[in-house]
């Protein structure tokens, strides 16, 4: 099987660097923040004109970085503490009772809990220790209350409740790319999520995931140096939104391998670019890594981390290819064979869950 790195991380370094140095820059190396304020409203509302200088913003910015805080983004933030709560009181009850809801083999069956342990997204490293869990909804329509932990009653709900509102963002994103690369259909990118407007599609391959960094005991030995509560790598499907609580520790990397801190923004999304993305927009927006670090600090105090994400991937059956001329020195892009979504998704994830 290929791994990850083979497949996009490394190639993809190696083309962006050298691109980099031609330009003579390394990229910016701050995340920028965004002001979705004159897309307020409903997607289907919005005419062309509101897009105006934001399109210029946001795409400059997936492509020097990767990633955007945006603000005034209309997703309800009650609605994701509220999903933060109830997170918080599944992960904090007994291991028998989470491995209830594990997912029976998590290389296929891609909806439920997993523990610590069961999957690596390290993409060099397959035997790091990544100390974190999660409990993942992935596939909406498919899985109904008996999927869902009934120890916490309402969790499906709010997942419910907030999937509307990410979606609407989520919409005006995909637009803003579409108008950045000037396609011919700017909402090429929206049609490829058709789940967005029709939550019933069977094709949904998108995904709602709860993180939990559990506390550490302070100074605890059996937990080695080079310990990190999430593996290094790149998204898989086409935008993540994160909500990261205020606790710290994301870093995202630079072209010149060096990291820089996501430090957490109240009320914002902290969207970033996935693999599908940075592949149809052949390396115009890039799919940049990032990691979760144990800050030092954490090691002595106790405390733990959660998040909240919906990484927005493309309809399972999706074929994902280039829609723009490749920037030179990006070329590789176009010797890809295209992916179906689906079959993407499925590799990945094989690979998480191996361990070697
Ligand atoms: O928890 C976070 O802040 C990031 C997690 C992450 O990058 C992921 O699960 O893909
Ligand atoms: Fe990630």
């Amino acid at each position: 099987m290929l791994s990850l790195s083979q497949n996009f991380g490394l190639s993809w370094y190696i083309a962006k660097i050298k691109f980099a140095i031609k330009m003579g820059s390394l990229g910016d190396s701050t995340i920028p923040v965004v002001d979705l304020s004159p897309l307020a409203g409903k997607y289907e509302d919005l005419n062309d004109a509101v897009f105006g200088q934001l399109v210029e913003k946001v795409g400059q910015a997936f492509n020097e970085v990767g990633f955007v805080y945006i603000v005034n983004h209309g997703v309800d933030m009650d609605k994701i503490e509220h999903i933060h709560k109830l997170s918080k009181g599944f992960f904090t009850m007994s291991a028998a009772t989470k491995n209830k809801y594990k997912k029976p083999n998590a290389a296929i069956n891609w909806h439920g809990y997993s523990g610590p342990g069961d999957e690596f997204l390290n993409e060099a490293e397959k035997n790091s220790t990544e100390l974190r869990e999660m409990f993942d909804a992935w596939g909406f329509e498919q899985f109904d209350e008996k999927h869902f932990p009934t120890e916490v009653p309402g969790y499906k709900d709010a997942f419910d409740a907030v999937r509307p509102e990410c979606n609407n963002v989520g919409k005006k994103l995909l637009r803003l790319l579409g108008k950045y690369l000037h396609l011919d259909d700017d909402e090429l990118f929206v049609k490829a999520h058709s789940f967005m407007n029709n939550p019933t599609k069977i094709r949904t391959h998108s995904q709602f995931r709860t993180l939990h960094y559990y506390p550490m005991e302070p100074n605890d030995p059996s937990i080695p140096p080079n310990a990190i509560r999430c593996g290094e790598h790149a998204d898989w499907g086409t935008i993540t939104l994160l909500f990261q609580d205020m606790v710290g520790g994301l870093e995202v990397k630079r072209l010149d391998g060096s990291w820089i801190e996501a430090t957490p923004i109240e009320g914002s999304i902290l969207v970033n670019i996935a693999q599908l993305m940075e592949l149809w927009s052949a390396g115009i927006f890039r799919a940049t890594p990032h990691r979760v670090r144990i800050l030092d600090v954490e090691r002595i105090r106790k405390t733990a981390r959660q998040s909240f994400i919906y990484f927005i991937n493309p309809d399972g059956d999706y074929v994902v290819k280039p829609v723009v001329k490749c920037p030179p020195g990006d070329e590789e892009y176009l010797e890809r064979t295209p992916i179906v979504a689906y079959d993407h998704y499925l590799r990945l994830m094989a690979d998480a869950t191996l361990r070697y």
